[in-house]
């Protein structure tokens, strides 16, 4: 949540992030600078303070060599260092006697375009015997530390009581990078930050930058003016020494100022590198000068690059452990996909674990225009609303989200504090037109501590209006209103995985549904193919395809097929007396009563108006005979209604080698005619030579 800053506020921002921080052309007295040329041959530039950290004169100095002054021990090595390199990979210790005292120097040595720059620091305080045990002590403790919170506590514990700084702070940036302190050891003396937020300007880009150069920032006295050098200006190189990648930099005035306005004479500060930049700061103020061996420094550094290993495998811990949550309920999903479920039905079975993964207070989903939900949402109509918007403002495949659905066009439609954050996954389950799972999250109140107000912050300098560092740092509380929690980069990837699984439930469904209504569809066609509409039993065309199976079977396995053909005797009669729906019945009825009267693998056929053929598969003429005189009894003792009692008449054939569908069929018609000629309702069955008798 950004302070609120005005044109003239960012204008002024812009001047300051200007200012050359990189190059102040002085240094901290807390040690001493030389400017050598390229070869290490010439001494170019020295700090003032030359006397007071290597004890030989400012005028004796620039006319010594390199060698004479440092030893040529020393610069020959420098000068095999850096022969590849920029910078002397890691930094070195020399002896040297001053004023009858045996003094231990550290130097740190880097290039800047044709010079080469070396700084002397005094090695004092703490020896390594006594710091070692102390920092692995912390180290042990650090590489413990099982929560986020714990960590950086121990961090901040860890450096107050190795620097004996007043106050000891991590924060942590956001998006925005304004900073808010996450943890803080303190002495009484010194006021608490604790959950405080800095703005984004207490520290400008190029000041941000210059972390991801030189990680260590140590201001030991910022009671103390910078040291100029000698010659002020490079006689052959004029523009001012890049001492960014050193430790002696002077201190911006603006710094200097902010420092003193908040009532702090020292700090130190060590970048906290995360995989994608800076992360955050560990910030160290003494309330008095604070000057700082280097060993301590290093120490300091060792701590917070242990701390920030730890601190992103705790991320990654729990990041593992969210990932495996997601998985869980996607493996879930997976399993929801088996029964086939609609829609609705799957997210009511999902929303649970849904707005437990998302620590989210409502969800709905939007498919083919219909919204089903669960949980905190807006009515449908508005949610109706939200998926035309969406669809018609958010292109791609990616996610849609907001924490502040206020301040979007969608504040009218559902800028409530109940959901007052969305992230809408869209499911491409139809090409045209998009469905929609969308997770709402409540507002969560939220009050940022912000450590002054940064509209008091420009001043009148020389008739001009500058950016002044911030003068009051007294609490200023902000309340945040309509926001919910920010959805987080993992939330929004694991929303996407669980849409795609959704996405497919919902065409696995929309398949199966297909696929059932094709079968019914296909079921129906066949039936409608092969059966009789009046009497539901099988039509001609079906009981012709049964007879050229049959006698296939006949013909290879010699299996006897024996062929009945029945007719209702004196069916017009019954027509005319009782009308053709009676007529109809009696068909339907009679085919009833024969199907009844069938064994199971016997067929039933409509042949024709009111001709019927049995195919009887195992029958030989003896069975098929025996076969036609049960339905015919069957029939006879049947009341057909209005039309009373009707009979029929049957012949039957038996297959023959070298009968087709025909000729079995014109035998069988045959007899028939034959039993109709002998007086109907009787049985007439062709003799063993196929003739009828
Ligand atoms: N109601 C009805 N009548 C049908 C249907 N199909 C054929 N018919 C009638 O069945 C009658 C058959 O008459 P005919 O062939 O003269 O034979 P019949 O009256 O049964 O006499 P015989 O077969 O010699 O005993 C005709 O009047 C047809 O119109 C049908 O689906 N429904």
């Amino acid at each position: 949540m950004p302070p609120k800053i005005t044109p003239e506020l960012t204008a002024l921002q812009a001047q300051c992030n200007r200012e050359a921080v990189h190059a102040p052309g002085a240094i901290q007295p807390a040690g001493c600078l030389l400017s050598l040329d390229h070869e290490l041959a010439v001494i170019v530039q020295i700090s003032a303070n030359i006397e007071q950290v290597l004890g030989i004169g400012v005028s004796q100095a620039l006319q010594a060599t390199p060698s004479q002054l440092l030893g040529a021990r020393l610069i020959n090595r420098l000068r095999q260092e850096l022969q590849q390199r920029e910078r002397l990979p890691g930094t070195l210790t020399i002896h040297r006697q001053i004023n009858g005292c045996r003094c231990r120097f550290r130097i740190i040595a880097y290039r800047h375009r044709q010079r080469v720059l070396i700084e002397l620091e005094r090695v004092g305080g703490m020896t390594e015997q006594r710091l070692l045990p102390a920092v692995n002590e912390w180290l042990t403790r650090i590489a413990g530390a099982e929560t986020e919170d714990t960590l950086l506590q121990l961090l901040v514990e860890a450096v107050r009581s190795l620097t004996g700084h007043d106050r000891v702070m991590v924060y942590r940036f956001d998006a925005d990078w304004h900073g808010t302190v996450v943890a803080e050891s303190r002495s009484e003396q010194a006021s608490g930050y604790l959950g405080h937020s800095f703005p984004a300007s207490d520290i400008p880009p190029q000041v941000r930058g210059l972390y991801l150069i030189n990680p260590v920032r140590s201001i030991p006295d910022a009671t103390v003016a910078a040291v100029p050098l000698v010659p002020a200006v490079d006689p052959e190189h004029p523009e001012p020494l890049d001492l960014s990648p050193g430790v002696l930099r002077a201190v911006s005035p603006r710094h200097l100022d902010y420092m003193c306005n908040m009532g702090v004479q020292a700090a130190l500060s060590v970048a906290i590198q995360g995989d994608s930049g800076l992360w955050g700061l560990l910030a160290c103020h003494g309330l008095v000068p604070t000057s700082l061996s280097p060993l301590v420094r290093d120490a300091v550094y060792t701590l917070v690059q242990m701390t920030t290993q730890r601190l992103f495998l705790l991320k990654s811990r729990d990041e593992t452990a969210y990932l495996r949550r997601v998985q869980e309920c996607r493996e879930l999903l997976g399993e929801a996909q088996t029964g086939f479920q609609e829609p609705g039905e799957l997210l009511q079975h999902r929303s649970k674990e849904w707005l437990d993964v998302f620590n989210a207070g409502g969800v709905a989903l939007i498919h083919n225009g219909r919204i089903c939900s669960s949980g905190q949402v807006p009515p449908k109509d508005e949610l109706s609303r939200v998926g035309a918007w969406l669809n018609a403002h958010h292109q791609g495949s990616g996610v849609w989200c907001s924490q502040h659905l206020a301040s979007t066009p969608l504040s009218d439609v559902c800028g409530r504090p109940e959901y007052a954050g969305l992230l809408a996954v869209p499911l491409p389950v139809d090409a045209k037109q998009r469905d929609w799972l969308l997770l709402f999250r409540a507002e969560r109140l939220k009050s940022y501590r912000w450590a002054g107000r940064l509209e008091a912050m420009s001043q009148m300098e020389d008739g001009q209006r500058i950016l002044s560092p911030q003068r009051s740092f007294e609490t200023w509380v902000e309340e945040v209103h309509e926001q919910s929690d920010p959805w987080l980069p993992r939330e929004q990837r694991a929303a996407l995985d669980i849409g795609e699984d959704v996405t497919v439930a919902i065409l696995v469904k929309a398949i199966s549904d297909l696929n059932n209504r094709l079968t019914q569809v296909n079921r129906r066609l066949e039936g409608i193919a092969t059966t009789d509409a009046l009497t539901r039993v099988w039509n001609r065309y079906r009981i012709e395809q049964a007879i050229e199976t049959d006698i296939g079977l006949a013909v290879r396995l010699g299996q006897p097929l024996a062929l009945l053909m029945l007719d209702v005797d004196f069916f017009k009669r019954i027509n005319d007396r009782h009308g053709h729906e009676a007529g109809d019945a009696v068909l339907a009825t009679l085919a009833e009563v024969i199907t009844r009267t069938l064994r199971d693998n016997d067929c039933l056929g409509r042949w024709g108006g009111e001709e019927f053929v049995i195919l009887a598969s195992g029958c030989g003429l003896d069975d098929g005979k025996a076969l036609a005189e049960r339905i015919r009894r069957a029939v006879g003792a049947t009341d057909f209604g209005a039309a009373g009692r009707v009979t029929i008449s049957l012949g039957v054939s038996q297959w023959r080698p070298g009968d087709d569908r025909k000729s079995l069929v014109e035998r069988a018609d045959t007899a028939m005619y034959a039993a109709k000629q002998g007086g109907r309702n009787r049985v007439m069955v062709e003799d063993d030579q196929g003739s009828i008798p």
